[in-house]
């Protein structure tokens, strides 16, 4: 098992990985609960609530709520469903939510917890590979139809418990899915890490050791930007690699029409691409997209129009007085951001777009 202490401006926090590791639940949990409240999703639900439920201490009530698989159930309606569920449950101040899931359902558990009673604990359990990402960091959100996690907070969990044996059930979207941000960690820290991604077959088994080596990895990237950065203000930005256009063309598609990583990997091939403009630099363009098409990314895109997508970048979080501000990489393991012109940023989409093809 490997562990990781996280220090905020607010709290401390574990963060355990590793096989197994779920039999050892109760152990993890920082304090004692009387009342517990399991956060799911229905596919989730039906694999591992039991398990979670018998790991859990036995002299506590444990309730459950589960919310549909999928992207659209971060909304208000789902959100001000669990409060409910929350109430009904007598769920009190020194109660606890268990966020089981993937980064839907930590984001939305984790919402709930923030704002139900103005704050009550909550502990990650993540089961998919993209939330190495979303249970670290403390970033809680709901969606709304106009961009991605426009309603949130930030608020740090008690403790995160990764349990990497669920993986093993994970399809090969969802694998897709997460490895976007686990290359994504990649670019923005080093090389040697990059490029041992790029190495890294993901359409079969991937060898336990080295799938728990590039989440550690991950994890230990994203820890060190928010400890010195939790809320945002400067290199946490650099977290949001590829989110740019990522979470604009995730919010024009329809909430749950793409997956947020195979989005975010479309977002990191233009910011590469921009990148290489803007700097005229050579950045490994051709290497990333090798593979991923070798491990069957979509890399096309059904008709969007230009001025929409960058209306929606507009309302991105980073954006300041209207203008577009992306992450871009000076080199690998270098990123800054860049405010964009609206025009520059028409030309180089279009462009981009226009090579990417449409279905
Ligand atoms: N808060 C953050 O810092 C942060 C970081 C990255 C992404 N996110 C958010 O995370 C969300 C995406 O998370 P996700 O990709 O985990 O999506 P998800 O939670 O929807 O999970 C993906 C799918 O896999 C299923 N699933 C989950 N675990 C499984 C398992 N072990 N076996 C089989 N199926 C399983 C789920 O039911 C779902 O259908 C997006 O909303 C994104 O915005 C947040
Ligand atoms: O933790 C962060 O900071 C990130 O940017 C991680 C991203 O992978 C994640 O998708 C995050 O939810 C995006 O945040 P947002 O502030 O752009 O909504
Ligand atoms: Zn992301």
């Amino acid at each position: 098992m490997h562990k990781q202490l996280i220090t905020t401006s607010t709290n401390q926090y574990n963060v355990f990985v590793g096989n197994g590791i779920i039999e050892n639940l109760a152990d993890y949990l920082p304090k004692e609960y009387q009342n517990i409240m399991i956060i799911t999703d229905s596919i989730v639900h039906e694999l591992y609530t039991e398990d979670v439920r018998k790991y859990l201490p036995q002299s506590a009530q444990v309730s459950v709520s589960v919310v549909p698989a999928g992207e659209n159930s971060k909304s208000i309606e789902q959100y001000y469903h669990l409060l409910t569920e929350a109430i009904k449950n007598n769920l009190d101040r020194k109660s606890l939510i268990v966020a089981l899931g993937g980064g839907v359902i930590g984001d939305l558990a984790g919402f709930v917890a923030a704002t139900y009673m103005r704050g009550i604990d909550f502990v990650q359990v993540p089961t998919t590979i993209l939330a190495h990402d979303s249970s670290v960091g403390g970033k809680v959100a709901i969606n709304h139809p106009e961009g991605k996690n426009l309603i949130g907070n930030f608020y740090p969990p008690q403790a995160v418990i990764f349990d990497t044996d669920t993986l093993k059930t994970l399809p090969n979207i969802e694998k897709r899915s997460g490895y976007a941000e686990v290359i994504k960690h990649g670019f923005i820290s080093n090389e040697a890490f990059l490029e041992d991604v790029l190495e890294t077959d993901i359409t079969t088994d991937i060898p336990p050791m080295k799938l728990n080596d590039h989440l550690q990895k991950g994890i230990a990237v994203k820890a060190d930007i928010v400890e010195k950065d939790e809320k945002e203000a400067n290199i946490r930005k650099f977290l949001n690699f590829g989110h740019t256009l990522g979470h604009a063309i995730e919010s024009e598609l329809g909430y749950g029409n793409i997956t947020h990583g195979e989005a975010v990997a479309i977002g990191m091939l233009f910011a590469i691409e921009v990148s290489e403009a803007t700097y005229r630099i050579s950045l490994p363009y051709q290497a990333y997209y090798h593979w991923l098409s070798a491990n069957q990314y979509p890399l096309s895109l059904p008709p969007l129009s230009v001025q929409n997508l960058i209306n929606r970048m507009k309302k991105d979080k980073k954006s300041e007085n209207a203008m577009v501000q992306m992450v871009l990489l000076k080199e690998v393991g270098s990123p800054v951001t860049e405010t964009i012109s609206d025009q520059d940023l028409t030309n180089l989409l279009d462009n981009f777009l226009g090579k990417l093809g449409s279905e």
